[in-house]
């Protein structure tokens, strides 16, 4: 399960503050156990943990399967909660460096290899036209599925993107229609009007699933079982995390939770999430919606940031250690990050590095990790550790959930409803103005 360290937070609070808080913590985790706070008929993305559906993931599986037989890529459309996700999970579980194979001649651009999983691409979460023509070029000879997820299915990155790739796939494949996939509201929205016409394969998104919240429906787990990873464990990871950050004791979630919401009050406005292993950078991604679409609202909330380390220190660092004190860290940390280089012996030691000779690559990332935490702290920062024990798919889903529910409580605790977004209508408002809708 998820370890927090706060050895280095709490110094910065009142004594017993973290206790004190402890009657209202257990309030706001029980207005989310019992559906009971604002915003409660979004809470399905608890239920499809404590009542897990075995067929819709082995239908995934099935599909995914398909996928990985028949396709080079998979193209993913969507934006925010209906890419981001995936695109975490995906980039964390997958090799930083893929070894490719030869096309074979019967399947344009398909490797030999019959179970390689396709690239998983994702659009139609900006408005770029040179991305989406580059894209649709680096397409051309390649075996191409889409997956387009949205739940109000009129988001118009994602529509505009999928009006394009659609006619780029009927112009290319007689049976365009079988390698679209839509992910979307049960019944409502432009998907469901498509498929009155077009036979698309569909999975559903739960009503009461926000997108931020809906990494364990389809929406997350048929590009993430595309790519190859177990989603089962994944899945099941998440299952067992709500199953133990049910007490209210001694939970490191709601302990989170209940440190980010006193240093707010302290006037740590902004929390960043730094991780040391490149893989997890996208996790930040994702948690920057999770945090910043469910606190900010109502004039409140922290603003989720997020850096790599050590690469950042080296930009980021000075202000971190020595620019305005509104900064709180949040270090995503990995007991065992398989980075077990061990550092050779170098007879001349002309680069003088013979003193780290005999550690590995993850001594090192251990030792910078521990500097950076004790530097920052000193220089008045308060440090919030969360340690999982290995980037796979089982801690991957026990720490997505952490962060859910930890957000739930947290937006009880800053008095705001967790589960809705409408701030950014305006944006959307302002920007059809301008485009004549
Ligand atoms: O899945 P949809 O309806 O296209 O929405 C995508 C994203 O847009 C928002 O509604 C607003 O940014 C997010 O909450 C959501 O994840």
């Amino acid at each position: 399960m998820i370890r927090l360290d706060d050895s280095r937070a709490l110094d910065m609070l009142d004594d017993g503050a973290l206790d004190d808080l402890q009657p209202k913590l257990t309030d706001a985790h029980q207005a989310v156990l019992d559906k009971s706070g604002a915003g409660s008929d979004f809470l399905g993305w608890r239920d499809l943990l404590t009542d897990p559906d075995d067929a819709l993931l082995e239908d995934i599986e099935t599909t995914a399967a398909h996928l990985r037989r028949d396709a080079d890529v998979l193209l993913c459309l969507g934006i925010g909660g209906s890419y981001l996700g995936a695109k975490a999970v995906i980039d964390a579980l997958t090799p930083y460096f893929k070894k490719t194979s030869p096309a074979t001649p019967d399947l344009p651009g398909k490797s030999d290899q019959p179970d390689d999983p396709p690239e998983v691409l994702f659009a139609g979460n900006q408005t770029s036209g040179a991305y989406l023509r580059e894209l649709l070029e680096s397409l051309e000879g390649k075996s191409v599925f889409v997956n387009v997820i949205s739940k109000s299915g009129t988001t118009l990155e994602t529509a505009l993107s999928f009006r394009f790739v659609r006619q780029w796939m009927e112009d290319h494949f007689e049976d365009a229609d079988d390698r679209i996939i839509v992910t979307t509201d049960p019944e409502k929205g432009v998907l469901n009007t498509l498929r009155d016409e077009h036979p698309y394969k569909k999975y559903v998104i739960p009503r009461d699933v926000g997108g931020r919240f809906s990494v364990m429906t389809p929406v997350g787990l048929l590009p993430i079982a595309a790519a190859g990873i177990d989603i089962r464990s994944f899945f099941y990871g998440a299952v067992s995390a709500c199953e133990e950050l049910k007490d209210a004791e001694d939970n490191p979630a709601l302990q989170y939770a209940g440190l980010r919401y006193l240093l707010l009050e302290e006037g740590y406005d902004v929390d960043v999430l730094a991780v040391f292993e490149p893989k997890l950078r996208s996790i930040g991604g994702w948690w920057q919606q999770l945090m910043g679409e469910s606190e900010g609202k109502d004039g409140t909330g922290l603003f989720p940031a997020v850096v790599q380390y050590t690469t950042d220190l080296h930009s980021l660092g000075q202000y971190m250690q020595d620019g305005q004190r509104i900064v709180l860290e949040t270090f995503l940390m990995v007991e065992d990050d398989d980075g077990d280089l061990t550092i050779p012996q170098s007879e001349d030691n002309l680069d003088g590095l013979n003193y780290v000779a005999g550690k590995t690559m993850s001594d090192v990332t251990r030792g910078a990790y521990e500097g950076t935490a004790q530097a920052h702290s000193d220089g008045g920062v308060p440090i919030l550790s969360l340690w999982m024990d290995s980037i796979d798919p089982g801690p991957l889903g026990e720490l997505l959930y952490f962060f859910e529910h930890a957000v739930a409580v947290s937006g009880y605790l800053l008095g705001v409803n967790p589960f809705n977004q409408p701030g950014v209508e305006d944006y959307k408002r302002e920007m059809f103005d301008r485009l004549g809708k």
